[in-house]
């Protein structure tokens, strides 16, 4: 459904790769966290899949498309079937859940539209069985900028569902909440996962949440794919190697 063939970005002015040729295939149905150190490249990854970020080399397939051959037209409509959620949530503060959520259809509709505000019975009615689904039905008309980062979240993941997505694709969408809020957070993930057949992708630090929900573990360490293995075979050695060792030593050993 989605795969990657030698990958690699270099940001304009950098003296290394932020990724560097990375290979890597994904089926529909897999839950996939990719860990790694801060400047690894997960986010450069997550934007590569999306389009966002075009490749140094290599090529980003969807649905055995390359996204290169793609016009900034078709890229759009690719980009409305993944949706995606971030650290910072990307909402708009001063306008209410039912408003930030409705966004989620604007690459499904036209600019004079969206510039307008319509939407049709049947968007509304989506967006409010989104709004359930995330369980924020009692804060539908309250403004975002009053809610929790939770709360936040799900208005973000609400967003993204009314996209009626193929892949979901999070960018740390736990890193600025509490333990507890973050596990949630990740269950609600795993039922929305679930329920609609999704590929999900998901970048997160924390490594014990990655094991207990992916159904598959990527790590990235200096831009290059150190690690891609099932949570169980991730233990306190590959832990440590990625964490704490240079590239090198960590394909060495895990793949010896
Ligand atoms: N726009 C940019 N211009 C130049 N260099 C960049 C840019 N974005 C990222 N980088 C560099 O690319 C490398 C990978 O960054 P990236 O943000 O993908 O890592 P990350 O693993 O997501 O980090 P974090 O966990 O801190 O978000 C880092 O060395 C970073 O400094």
């Amino acid at each position: 459904m989605l795969s990657v063939t030698n990958l690699s970005v270099r940001y304009t002015g950098s003296e290394s790769d932020a990724l560097s040729n990375i290979n890597l295939s994904f089926e529909n149905r897999e839950f996939v966290c990719i860990l790694g150190k801060s400047g690894s490249g997960k986010s450069t990854f997550i934007r590569c899949i999306n389009g966002l970020q075009k490749p140094t080399n290599g090529e980003v397939f969807y649905k055995d498309t390359s996204l290169s051959n793609l016009s900034e037209k078709e890229l759009r409509i690719v980009r409305r079937e993944m949706g995606m959620i971030f650290q910072h949530f990307n909402l708009i503060p001063r306008l209410t859940v039912m408003q930030n959520v409705l966004t989620g259809t604007f690459g499904y509709r036209s600019t004079f539209k969206n510039l307008l505000g319509w939407f049709s019975q049947e968007e509304i009615d989506r967006a409010k069985q989104a709004i359930e689904d995330v369980e924020l039905n009692s804060q539908m008309n309250r403004r975002v900028e009053q809610l929790s980062g939770g709360q936040k979240q799900r208005v973000g993941i609400a967003r993204a569902l009314l996209q009626n997505p193929n892949v979901f694709l999070g960018d740390e969408p736990v890193s600025s909440l509490d333990p507890g809020t973050s596990t949630r957070i990740f269950t609600l993930l795993q039922e929305i996962h679930e329920r609609h057949n999704l590929l999900t992708i998901i970048n997160v630090h924390d490594v014990e949440l990655a094991k207990r929900f992916a159904t598959r573990l990527i790590a990235l360490k200096e831009g290059e794919v150190v690690f891609d293995g099932s949570p169980n075979e991730f233990s306190d050695k590959e832990f440590n190697l990625i964490y704490h060792s240079s590239s090198e030593e960590v394909k060495e050993l895990v793949y010896s």
